[in-house]
């Protein structure tokens, strides 16, 4: 199975959404990652034919996914950023009343919705009417929804927005559980949703894929050194103010930075290996806010992220 995607573009009015993307796409987890108003909802929209590009095109071996009408479609699940449950339905109802949107016969619908609700965990919740879930469990609920034609292509926007650690990890190893033999293409802007299962990870900006590739191959595309120093606390100001600072911690009357950097940024700064959070902020760190705040301690948010 192959997607391929060549020029897509989507533009409204004058703002290019998604800005002229090419790329073939096979089995594995894809992960999407960018800001917010980077454009991974509106790439995810086409496709899953919800949103018509400007231009280019979305073929699915070798068929243009447009044109598939129905076909395309029952090799397609997709769990959208809001995804619309029933709050008053139990969790087994709503995954029968999906199933019978997506025409799957009340036999086999019931059958598949057991076999998932094993496994996404839901199993002793399957009675809970849907409104009572957690956040992490509302999300499961999702993924089976998504899940009940077995599609062979599924696209997952930001499903761990709002999860706790444990839900998040429970859900990144569901998720890996179900990418064997299937494409999933996830999107999030939580670096360590896709650090640990994304097959390749895809670093999003102003509608462009600014970077491709596997996690070593992303970490070493970044071109300068992420260097580990101890400063006092008066320095942090300065330092935080002239180097993009990845992290800060306070430890016995210092703190402890981590600095990107193509210089040693002090004396003292060793260079360590770089992780894919250091990654996104050499990337995305001076657009994650507007106005630079020069009367913060740290010297303004646009230039040092605290990851979740
Ligand atoms: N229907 C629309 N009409 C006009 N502009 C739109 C529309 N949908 C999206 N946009 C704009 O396109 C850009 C990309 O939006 P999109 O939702 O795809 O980004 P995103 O990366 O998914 O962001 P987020 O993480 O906040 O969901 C944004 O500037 C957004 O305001």
């Amino acid at each position: 199975m192959e997607l391929e995607l060549t020029d897509l573009t989507k533009k409204f009015g004058e703002l290019t959404a998604v800005d002229h993307i090419s790329l073939t796409m096979t089995s594995g987890v894809y992960g999407l990652l960018g800001v917010n108003g980077a454009g991974k909802t509106t790439l995810m929209r086409m496709l899953c034919t919800l949103l018509k590009p400007t231009c280019g095109s979305i073929t699915c071996n070798g068929k243009d996914i447009f044109k598939m009408d129905g076909g395309y479609r029952k090799l397609l699940g997709y769990l959208p950023q809001d995804f619309g449950f029933y709050p008053e339905f139990t969790v087994q109802d709503y995954l029968l009343y999906i199933s019978s949107i997506k025409g799957i016969r009340p036999a086999a619908a019931k059958k598949r919705t057991r076999e998932l609700l094993a496994q996404v965990g839901l199993a002793k919740a399957a009675n809970k009417k849907m409104k009572k879930l957690s956040g992490g469990m509302k999300r499961r609920a999702g993924i089976a929804q998504a899940m009940l034609n077995n599609p062979r292509i599924l696209i997952l926007d930001e499903p761990t927005v709002g999860l706790d650690p444990n839900e998040r990890i429970r859900f990144r190893n569901l998720i890996s559980e179900l990418s064997e033999d299937r494409l999933v293409l996830l999107s999030t802007h939580i670096v360590s949703d896709i650090e640990y299962i994304a097959n390749e990870i895809w670093l999003m900006k102003d509608g462009a894929l600014v970077h491709r590739g596997t996690l070593d191959e992303t970490i070493a595309s970044m071109p300068e050194t992420v260097w580990k120093c101890a400063a006092e606390h008066s320095m942090v100001p300065a330092l935080t103010k002239k180097y993009k600072v990845s992290n800060l911690k306070s430890e016995d009357g210092h703190v402890e930075l981590r600095i990107i950097s193509p210089k040693r940024p002090a004396p003292d700064a060793e260079p360590v290996r770089p992780a894919l959070e250091d990654v996104f902020l050499y990337y995305f760190g001076e657009t994650m806010d507007d106005e630079p705040d020069i009367d913060s301690p740290s010297g303004g948010p646009n230039r040092t992220l605290f990851f979740r």
